[in-house]
């Protein structure tokens, strides 16, 4: 490739060691589309907290309430009593810090460069870098297929610390019970068939979990942990650090600061897949994260996906005349490369699909 000097380290845990001020590719700039302000707003209320196991078991209403004003408000709630050992949430917290505090010659051994330069989505590294003037993010990860099962990428999948690989199949198991009894809850609300969105996930269905690591940051009134996006996919479960916050929200023009839980809560948001397969009901909300002067931060989120070869629409039994289709179908393969080409440019790709 052609001189390319501008590329930064693929490892901004590894920059952040031997920089004072960060790179001007991680600086906001003149022109942000979504404000200068970093700060976050303080919540009006706390982010609905819903009793999973109230929920499944009797179609409680008052739950159900929660669960539909926190969809139309946020996009975002928490769930509790959702069944998942708080033993193995701690562990998996425990292996994602051990593996970010490895040596960065052993995490380089799972890097998403391949030979140092050609881009892949899993494994440990960062954003893919197109062109001189993107925006970079003050974050590193580990991204992993996980399902289907038969798709994993062992080769991806840390060796050290040594419970990384049997937690992370335990947790992905945990974590897709989780989310269908959430996605039955949700059909519930939309009047249709209980098992509509479940059905929407065949054993072709992607999973991904994605390892955020958010290294201290020296300029944290000017740099973003991971821009404003949505999620892509249909509905993603996130685990995140106990003691520091930075995930924001944006509602109607101001960003709301996320607080941090210690209650071993899951936080799950709707991505823009279920905004398209809602006919725009349940809409992905936009959030960023923003970075910490003294303190790292860890967050472990799991995307739920449908089959890459599915195509994504609007669900026919929530069409009718007065509701037609809002968003045009598109095969979830392409919808989910072009939703990186608008990610990297700070734009989402669901405002394009609208008819
Ligand atoms: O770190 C967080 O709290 C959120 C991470 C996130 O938005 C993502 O991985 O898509
Ligand atoms: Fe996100």
């Amino acid at each position: 490739m052609a001189a390319e000097s501008w590329r930064l380290p693929n490892s901004v845990q590894q920059l952040a060691v031997n920089v004072q001020e960060p790179p001007s590719q991680y600086l906001l700039r003149e022109q942000e589309p979504l404000g200068w302000n970093l700060a976050g707003t303080k919540m009006p209320e706390p982010i609905p907290t819903i009793d999973l196991g109230l929920l499944s078991a009797s179609s409680d209403a008052e739950e159900a309430a929660k669960l539909r004003s926190a969809l139309q408000n946020w996009g975002f709630f928490q769930v509790s009593n959702h069944g998942m050992e708080t033993s193995l949430m701690d562990s998996v917290m425990t292996a994602s810090r051990d593996f970010f505090h490895l040596p960065i010659e052993e995490k380089r051994k799972y890097s998403n460069l391949i030979d140092g330069k050609h881009f892949q989505i899993e494994g440990y590294g960062n954003d893919q870098v197109k062109t001189q003037d993107q925006r970079l993010d003050w974050s590193d990860r580990l991204h992993l297929k996980v399902e289907p099962e038969n798709e994993r990428n062992l080769a991806h999948w840390p060796i050290y610390p040594k419970s990384f690989r049997d937690d992370l199949h335990e947790y992905t198991l945990q974590s897709k019970r989780i989310k269908d009894s959430i996605l039955q809850a949700m059909a519930k609300l939309l009047e249709i068939d209980e098992d509509c969105l479940v059905n929407q996930f065949s054993d072709k269905a992607l999973t991904y979990a994605r390892f955020n690591y958010y290294p201290p940051c020296p300029r944290p009134d000017l740099v973003l942990g991971i821009k404003p996006h949505s999620d892509v996919f249909v509905l993603t479960v996130l685990l995140m650090d106990k003691d520091v916050a930075g995930l924001q929200v944006l509602r109607e023009g101001t960003w709301y600061s996320v607080p941090t839980v210690s209650n071993y809560t899951l936080l799950i948001n709707v991505g823009v897949t279920m905004e398209i397969m809602t006919n725009g009901i349940f809409k992905g909300p936009v959030h960023r994260v923003v970075t910490n002067a003294e303190k790292e931060r860890i967050s472990v989120a799991m995307f739920y996906g449908v089959d890459p070869e599915k195509e994504i629409g609007p669900i026919e039994d929530l069409l009718n005349e007065e509701q037609p289709a809002r968003y045009r179908k598109m095969k979830a393969q392409d919808f989910l490369i072009a939703h990186y080409e608008h990610f990297t440019r700070g734009e989402r790709i669901v405002d394009s699909l609208k008819m």
